[in-house]
């Protein structure tokens, strides 16, 4: 099959034209034109020849997508401003988040033959369930509690209305094979927040399998790893901690604001599309490839750590505030 993939070279994106590829179709990457997606775009041209064609362009841009969309059996509409990036850039993530995806569902309505189309949704709709017993199900309520959820909520209320052959991936956390900066959200998550992991790698078969799948239309997906990767904030960041050799930070660094995720009811999903593959500990081991530092640095870790850990709570406000009431 021909298939578009927006945000083709994000964490996600990638995997699924991996994948795609993989299977025997054949893809058109739509992104914008950075250095690192145009190692990626230079990686998968060398790998998959003729059957991958890169496109670079702005999804705000509605003749960017005219050009991507034109001749395609399958849209699978990724590309978008997530947290924490968000928060720092409101309006232009307004602009790609909900005006670019009804740049997408308009485009693609107007084909002499419209293509189907998956968009890329998350669970964080479900707003604050931690106080509710798990798993979340697809029936749920949504709630938006901020701009993110927000534009997702909007997005799958566009693609339901448009007539378009549409279905709806509500992902859990897929943390990226890549070098991640640190940043403070990650004090503001409750250490006790149920969590649920996805690998890329499925992420991406999940939505592969789906382009071929007649099940998939016409509803809405929770797609996560599956009870092997149902577990605490605490579990994930210990271990990642652990892997880079920082070790554990204290409890009072950590916020207790209820935080958007939770674990999911996969059950159907998984029937459908066969794509959970890697459990809990193969995720860490996969991330920690990338996230863990090299290995000379690795050597110096028991010196150097003193002071990462310093600057790493620096980050923290909690950590902040309890450090002001104890002096
Ligand atoms: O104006 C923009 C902004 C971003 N991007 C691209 O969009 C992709 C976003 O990918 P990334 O930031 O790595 O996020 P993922 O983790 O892959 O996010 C996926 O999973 C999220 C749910 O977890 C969904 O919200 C997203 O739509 C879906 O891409 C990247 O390639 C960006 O270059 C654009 O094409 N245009």
């Amino acid at each position: 099959m021909r298939v578009l993939v927006t945000g083709a070279f994000g964490n996600i994106g990638f995997s699924t034209v991996q994948e795609l590829l993989r299977q025997g179709h054949t893809v058109r990457c739509l992104d914008l034109r950075t250095k690192p997606n145009e190692q990626k775009a230079s990686q998968i041209s060398r790998e998959a020849g003729e059957r991958v064609t890169v496109q670079w362009g702005d999804i705000r841009q509605r003749e960017v997508l005219a050009e991507a969309v034109r001749d395609q059996e399958v849209v699978v509409h990724l590309a978008a401003i997530l947290p924490p990036d968000i928060y720092e850039k409101l309006e232009l993530a307004y602009e790609v988040n909900v005006e670019g995806t009804r740049n997408a569902i308009e485009v693609a309505r107007q084909q002499p033959r419209p293509p189907r189309f998956l968009f890329g949704s998350s669970l964080d709709v479900f707003g604050y369930t931690q106080d509710q017993p798990p798993p979340r199900k697809v029936t749920d309520p949504v709630q938006a509690t901020d701009d993110y959820t927000r534009h997702k909520l909007e997005g799958e209320a566009m693609l339901k209305q448009s007539g378009l052959t549409w279905t709806i991936f509500r992902f859990a956390d897929v943390p990226p094979l890549g070098p991640r900066p640190i940043h403070p959200i990650m004090f503001r998550i409750p250490l006790e927040t149920r969590l649920e992991m996805l690998h890329t790698f499925d992420a991406g078969l999940a939505v592969a399998n789906a382009v071929s799948s007649d099940e998939v239309w016409g509803k809405i997906w929770l797609i996560g790893g599956g009870p092997s990767c149902q577990v605490r904030y605490r579990d994930y960041l210990n271990r990642m901690l652990e892997v880079m050799g920082i070790g554990s930070l204290p409890e009072e660094a950590f916020g207790h604001e209820p935080y958007c995720t939770d674990w999911l009811d996969t059950s159907e999903s998984q029937r459908v599309l066969r794509y959970q593959r890697h459990s809990f500990e193969e995720i860490i081991q996969d991330v920690a490839k990338y996230a863990a530092p090299p290995a000379p640095v690795r050597a110096l870790m028991p010196l150097l750590r003193p002071v990462v850990r310093r600057q790493m709570l620096k980050l923290s406000p909690y950590w902040q505030k309890a450090q002001a009431r104890s002096a």
